[in-house]
């Protein structure tokens, strides 16, 4: 249900997070079914953390042909992928499954020490992935991050360069754990469709300050300015 705009930028208000993981799913699996008959094949990236859980249950019921569907993280910490905290392993758990097992998914993964170390061969890795993201979905943390674009890191404004060519960078947050690898601001401002998934009241209160305030930029204004296509907020309590 759309009970708001902020500026052009859709907020979308659901009465449960069911509805919200319902409705979500279905309008991704439809984005992507337009990307495959405009060009023969689609990509999504999807965030990590907890907020994403049930609308991956959702999406991998959705019926269309995943196997012309590349499938990324829009970060990950830089962890063995089978470690708890992985973001690699909570899709594998459950997004990765059902109809998505003929997707072809790109890990943001290697064996390197560091995600500076292994940069190069993700980065390699990620661009035979049909680029601009078909769909890219964003989470936010409480301190205005998303993706792993921390306010906090050093690499943030590298990171958030509007015209790098970079579609990765490593990132070490000092406000969280693991050293983590994400996606640039440029790669994803540059997605036809930018989809942002909230829950909680506290979530919502931080957004919305967030875009209200012009000075301090967090990251996830500062992606939602740069953006190109389209933009939505998806929000339940
Ligand atoms: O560390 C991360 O946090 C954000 C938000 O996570 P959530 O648990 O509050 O949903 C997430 O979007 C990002 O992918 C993840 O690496």
């Amino acid at each position: 249900m759309i009970r708001g705009t902020m500026a052009d930028l859709t907020l979308r208000e659901y009465d449960s997070r069911v509805d919200l993981d319902i409705s979500l799913a279905r309008e991704v699996a439809a984005a992507l079914e337009d990307a495959i008959s405009a060009r023969g094949a689609a990509s999504l990236a999807v965030s990590g953390g907890k907020t994403p859980i049930g609308m991956f249950q959702q999406l991998r019921q959705m019926r269309m042909d995943w196997s012309k569907v590349w499938i990324t993280l829009v970060d990950d910490r830089w962890l063995p992928v089978d470690h708890p905290d992985s973001n690699e392993r909570l899709a594998r758990v459950h997004l990765l499954k059902y109809q998505l097992e003929a997707a072809h998914y790109v890990s943001l993964h290697n064996d390197a020490a560091t995600p500076e170390a292994g940069l190069a061969e993700v980065e390699a890795r990620l661009r035979a992935i049909p680029q601009p993201f078909d769909v890219l979905i964003l989470g936010m943390g409480e301190d205005g991050h998303t993706a792993s674009l921390f306010p906090c890191a050093a690499e943030l404004e590298d990171a958030c360069a509007p015209e790098s060519s970079q579609l990765l960078t490593a990132v070490n947050p000092t406000s969280a754990p693991y050293p983590r690898i994400s996606l640039t601001l440029a790669a994803i401002a540059r997605a036809r469709n930018l989809l942002v998934h909230l829950t909680g009241a506290r979530k919502k209160t931080q957004f919305e300050a967030a875009m209200a305030n012009p000075t301090e930029k967090l990251p996830i204004k500062r992606v939602l300015d740069a953006a190109n296509g389209i933009r939505h907020v998806y929000w339940a309590e």
